[in-house]
């Protein structure tokens, strides 16, 4: 027999001559390798073959340049950030050089990225269903947080969801929005005025992202600016910030490191902290019963949906409820931060437009800023409107959203069918290059009869697409707009900014929404 320390089933096999008991005693553990090298057999060839058909459905596309043999394009892909480009910057590069769509591969990840708004209106709208969210890789990092929520759902889920969250955040919402939004930016101005032409810069990304997560936190939950900003950066923001590291680093999401345990930690209390405040406001909402008031915020909105669909309060409802406000935080927030910091960077260095959105400034607020604009006044303010839309077009703050292809598109993208199971990248950066002069800031691009007029009926809604278009649009899109409104002519009207140190503003080629490298940092003097 082979002593304890060296046993293997080989070797005690030999020793005793391989005998009747000792062949049985070692059957389940032969059976249970074996069965487990077949297993994993099977799967390698599954795998291979349907590497093998997605291969030859992409045989018509061109390849993105700088593939290595098994690695693909992971290599450029996932050093790009060190050229100072993202890899939405190195996808324009590929498209730049080879053609309006371009296929690439990243260890067993196969796909395509193109540039066309037609080819935008297929994945959007005419063929939207069998584009799902691509939760393997693009949103992973994100689900722990957004769960089965409305940006990740797909077909059922998504569709019920939709028609519950939908009205909630389109209606008499927006009316509040300008009230919140006016008071988050008379708060800003009131600590900025300290600042005023003390020659101190200030981090003016920074600034908005904490005004966006009081308007946001206020809207949905009626949470004051003080609990805001107690609760969200203990726990909400630190787990976006690790969710975003996860993006580039994606092992992150696996090893048992210390801040994986605080991940944890902090998204369960984050969850708890949620729940309570449904409990407390259902419970509350029952005892009032008939002699409710009109609904304060949109969490009372999604509830008075959930009581007229008749759906029953527990634990599956709670959870699916906690990922939709979740959602609408991270939604909600951090790129509507990033088009304010990008329309004041543009103001900042063009004067000239700053006084145009003054103007409209004192038509909507009054002179002394004394007045809640109503929700035509602030739809009149086309020019501000206009600066928000160049911002989102020139930056692109969500430069590409992918989906994956669910069931073979004989119809396809740009004459070329596509084969189910590949990852499609919809470049809207590239797309909003597709513009005279794209580097150029200019927003009567989208004053009434500009550029954006002059292009095609058919195509025109896929020409500006910083909230897609079609079924899957962004649901806060016209709230995002209202609030940016609000804060940029008010912000503007009361200050003017200069950069700080003449330092140059790089876009932040790892972090989606993107914005400046290090924030934005200005100086600020009282406007007279
Ligand atoms: C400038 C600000 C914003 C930008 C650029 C933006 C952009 C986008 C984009 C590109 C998508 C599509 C994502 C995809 O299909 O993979 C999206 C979806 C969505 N956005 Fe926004 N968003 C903004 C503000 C907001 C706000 C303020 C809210 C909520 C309060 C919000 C809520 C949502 C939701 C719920 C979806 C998912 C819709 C669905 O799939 O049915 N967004 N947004």
């Amino acid at each position: 027999m082979a002593s304890a320390a060296h046993w293997s089933p080989l070797a005690e096999l030999l020793a005793d001559g391989g005998s009747r008991a000792t062949m049985l005693r070692l059957a389940p553990i032969v059976l249970l390798g074996g069965g487990l090298l077949v297993y994993v057999l099977i799967r390698a060839a599954l795998f291979m073959l349907n590497y093998m058909r997605i291969q030859r459905g992409l045989a018509s596309i061109p390849s993105a340049p700088g593939s290595l043999p098994l690695l693909g394009h992971l290599i450029p892909m996932i050093t790009c950030v060190r050229r100072n480009i993202g890899a939405w910057d190195l996808m324009e590069e590929w498209l730049d050089k080879t053609g309006p769509i371009v296929k690439f591969r990243f260890l067993g990840t196969q796909g395509v990225v193109f540039r066309d708004p037609a080819a935008l209106k297929r994945v959007f709208q005419t063929g939207y269903k069998m584009y799902e969210k691509d939760l393997d890789v693009s949103y992973r990092p994100f689900l722990p947080i957004l769960g089965s929520g409305l940006v990740t759902a797909d077909g059922a889920l998504w569709q019920k969801q939709r028609m519950l969250m939908g009205p909630a955040l389109r209606v008499d919402v927006l009316d509040d929005i300008i009230r919140i939004a006016k008071k988050a930016v008379d708060r800003l101005c009131e600590k900025l005025s300290h600042h005023a032409g003390n020659g101190q810069p200030v981090n003016i990304e920074e600034e908005f992202r904490l005004l966006t997560l009081q308007v946001i936190g206020e809207a949905v939950l009626s949470l004051s600016p003080e609990e805001c900003d107690r609760v969200f950066p203990q726990l909400y923001l630190p787990v976006m910030s690790e969710a975003n590291h996860r993006v580039l680093r994606p092992y992150r999401m696996y090893l048992p490191t210390p801040e994986w345990f605080r991940f944890r930690t902090r998204m369960a209390k984050l969850n708890q902290y949620l729940i309570d405040l449904f409990r407390r406001r259902w419970e509350a909402r029952q005892m009032v019963g008939a002699s409710r008031q009109k609904p304060v915020d949109i969490l009372d909105r999604i509830m008075d949906a959930i009581e007229e669909s008749g759906a029953k309060w527990d634990a599956a409802l709670e959870t699916q409820l906690c990922y939709e406000i979740k959602t609408f935080l991270l939604a909600g927030h951090e790129t509507s931060a990033a088009m304010l910091t990008w329309s004041t960077y543009e103001l900042s260095i063009a004067g000239e437009m700053a006084d145009k959105v003054v103007s409209e400034a004192d038509t909507a607020f009054g002179a002394q800023c004394q007045v809640e604009p109503s929700r035509r006044s602030v739809d009149e303010m086309l020019y501000t409107l206009s600066v928000l839309k160049e911002a989102l077009r020139k930056y692109s703050v969500v430069p590409v959203v992918t989906r994956k292809l669910a069931q073979d598109d004989t119809l396809g993208l740009l004459g070329h069918s596509l084969p189910a199971g590949i990852m499609v990248a919809c470049h809207l950066q590239a797309t909003h290059r597709m513009y005279e002069a794209p580097d150029e800031f200019r927003p009567d691009r989208f004053m009434p009869g500009g550029e954006y007029d002059s292009f095609d009926d058919a195509i025109r809604a896929y020409m500006f697409v910083p909230f897609i278009q079609g079924p899957r649009n962004c649901l806060g899109q016209h709230l995002a707009l209202l609030e940016a409104r609000v804060v940029l002519a008010l912000l503007h009207k009361r200050f003017k900014f200069t950069l700080a140190g003449g330092s140059a503003v790089r876009r932040d080629p790892s972090v989606i929404p993107v914005g400046p490298v290090g924030g934005l940092h200005v100086l600020l003097e009282v406007r007279k």
